[in-house]
């Protein structure tokens, strides 16, 4: 057996770091003005602890570009580098300063540095033809270095006479990386992924003086201390985060610092409109460095349309979703966070009820999203997941009901047969308006599902509640609604239900339809238009789903038709003299309750406009049979 250790070749290798290290190449900036801070921050933490002295002034960052030169510069004030530390941490790759540095002063402060892994500097030829690192170490009697290098493994370094303490880097931009060389297009990826991090980064265009105003703020709200926040603290920050949205609902401020780190501030945005879904992200970042809008694993993937900010330096610049799958933290971060959500909800409504319930229409997508994605949560929501009344009068107060409530409302009168509890809802006010009156007509109580995600969440809670039932107010006639209610005797006799079964042998095209004869209530209409509930979802299901479901969508409409045998105008109709007459006056009868159900449309609606006014043409009912 032979055993030996694969030759790495330097000249091989850095064209594959350069090319597939980052497939963004705006990163380069993130990673430059990372270290700018990182070395700032560690001249900061030696003087806390005394290994450097005097004054270091001001602590800034300095972004300089200068197309002519074709050059962007990137200062700090940090703690520089020696020659040897530049022969130690810039000639060898993949060695990581910064994380030499965290294991040197493990509990002062480590957590605010940002490197980790030693390679960020070198996505700097990613846009660069050279690199000149200019670079004075905070310790006095080290002589101000200048080091060089084109992207080979070959690199010069020499002293030079920089006078200030810190590090310039200077990037010769190469002609593929060109776009870099507008001031708008730098100022777009400052502001992407520098805006809050800790130390003042200031944008200079050429030799014009430095502006005003930094680009980035350095205290973000997330950073503070929730008792140092009020409301006005917070909304603030929303506007600064999002500046055309309108006020959000609430938010939860996350503080962890054990078993991980995390901070951030989650809002709740109002959700108005479905097509506003996903437009804002949380975002996430790493030591206020913007890492990422992909927060699929870190974030429950209900919360998804939750805004703000999420922060944690377990979570690396470089981030990729197999690092963050096989990541045991994250699951950790996600379960928290989870928690945290479903704390401030029940609090919010076991506390401010009237409040929670004025917010429902937005909140009401997060709990029920979460009840069907997330057992944990499902557990915790069924106490506050609320559903919305049909009120009887019209601008009346809306009232809502939790599971338990309605429950507690409807017991004897909404139990089928089996036991279940069923509860009956309209996804149309409007539409399924004389099926609600019905059913109110029963003092049965009927609850509004009309948003996006209703369809799948009757679907799924079903299976997670199980002594719950869900049937749409107009999917049978009202009194087969709870199944139990024995039917009333017909009036009809075996032979006139028979002839009338025959006259309403109707063809509609584009819908099956079943017709029964049963013995409704006189005053129930003289035919009811039902689809069966379990068809109605799949259909409505397919229809929300890609082109697998346009064949489910496009399967007709499954109807019954029940006709009520002892509505009084069936006496009629049989009695009458003319079978035309009687199959147009069946035909209208029927047309009338697919009407009711908006299945009457092109040339079925034609066609029942026009029988209608031939109807008001003949003489009837005068030529009835004696
Ligand atoms: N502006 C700077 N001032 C002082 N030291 C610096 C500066 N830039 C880089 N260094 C040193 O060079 C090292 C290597 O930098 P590099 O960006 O490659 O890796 P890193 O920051 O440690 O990790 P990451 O790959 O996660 O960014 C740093 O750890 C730091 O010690």
């Amino acid at each position: 057996m032979q055993k030996g250790t694969i030759q790495v070749h330097t000249e091989n290798i850095f064209p594959i770091i350069k090319k597939f290290l980052y497939s963004d190449h705006d990163i380069f900036l993130r990673e430059l003005i990372s270290n700018a801070v990182d070395a700032s921050q560690k001249l900061k933490t030696l003087s806390s602890i005394g290994e450097a002295k005097g004054e270091f002034g001001d602590m800034l960052i300095e972004v300089k570009l200068d197309e002519e030169k074709k050059t962007i510069t990137i200062s700090d004030r940090g703690i520089g580098m020696s020659a040897a530390e530049v022969e130690k941490y810039l000639n060898q790759v993949a060695f990581s300063g910064a994380e030499e540095f965290v294991k040197k002063y493990k509990g002062q402060n480590e957590n605010a540095i940002i490197g980790k892994f030693g390679l960020g500097f070198y996505s700097a030829f990613m846009v660069s033809d050279k690199v000149e690192v200019f670079t004075k170490s905070f310790k006095e009697d080290a002589p101000a270095v200048r080091w060089e290098c084109d992207g080979s493994p070959e690199y010069t370094l020499e002293e030079t006479g920089k006078a200030e303490r810190g590090t310039d880097i200077v990037l010769h931009i190469n002609e593929d990386s060109a776009e870099f060389l507008d001031a708008e297009r730098i100022r777009g990826i400052l502001n992407k992924f520098c805006r809050f991090l800790p130390v003042p980064i200031y944008f200079r265009h050429k030799d014009e003086e430095k502006e005003a105003a930094p680009i980035n703020n350095t205290q973000p709200a997330w950073k503070k201390k929730p008792s140092d926040l009020t409301a006005e603290d917070y909304q603030n920050f929303y506007k600064e985060l999002y500046p055309y949205n309108e006020p959000p609902l609430f938010w939860i401020h996350l503080n962890v610092d054990y078993p991980f780190n995390l901070t951030g501030i989650l809002y709740f945005p109002k959700i108005k409109q479905s097509y506003e879904i996903q437009k804002d992200k949380i975002q996430l970042y790493s030591n206020q460095v913007f890492v990422t809008e992909e927060v699929k694993d870190i974030v429950p993937e209900f919360l998804m349309l939750l805004q703000g900010v999420i922060d944690s330096p377990d979570i690396p610049l470089n981030v990729s979703r197999s690092y963050l799958q096989g990541d045991p933290n994250v699951k950790k971060i996600n379960n928290h966070i989870t928690k945290k959500v479903a704390d401030k909800l029940e609090e919010l409504f076991n506390k401010e009820r009237k409040e929670f319930e004025g917010k429902w229409d937005s909140l009401g997508l997060f709990v029920k999203y979460g009840m069907m994605t997330d057992d944990k949560f499902f557990e915790r929501a069924n106490k506050f997941h609320l559903f919305e009344l049909v009120s009887k009068e019209e601008g009346a107060e809306k009232k809502f009901n939790t599971l338990e409530e309605y429950r507690m409302a409807t017991e004897t009168l909404q139990k089928n047969k089996e036991g279940k509890l069923v509860i009956l809802y309209t996804t149309d006010l409007v539409q399924q308006d004389a099926y609600i009156r019905a059913a109110e007509a029963r003092n049965f109580v009927v609850v509004k599902l009309d948003t996006i995600i209703d369809p799948s969440f009757v679907n799924q809670i079903e299976m997670k509640w199980s002594d719950v039932h869900f049937t749409r107010v107009d999917s049978d006639i009202t009194d087969n609604l709870i199944d139990k209610q024995e039917n009333l005797e017909s009036v009809l006799s075996k032979d006139e239900e028979t002839a009338l079964k025959e006259l309403f042998d109707i063809k509609t095209p584009g819908l099956t339809t079943t017709v029964e004869v049963k013995g409704l209530s006189t005053d129930a209409p003289p035919v009811v238009a039902t689809r069966p509930e379990f068809m109605r979802r799949m259909k409505d299901m397919a229809a929300m789903s890609g082109p697998m479901g346009s064949f489910y969508a496009n399967m007709p409409d499954e109807v019954t038709l029940t006709v009520n045998g002892n509505h009084p105008i069936y006496q009629q109709v049989l009695k009458h003299d003319n079978k035309d007459t009687q199959v147009k006056l069946v035909h209208n009868l029927a047309d009338l309750a697919l009407l009711s159900q908006g299945l009457l449309k092109g040339s079925n609606l034609t066609n029942f406009i026009n029988r209608s006014v031939d109807l008001l043409g003949t003489d009837q009912p005068v030529n009835v049979k004696a």
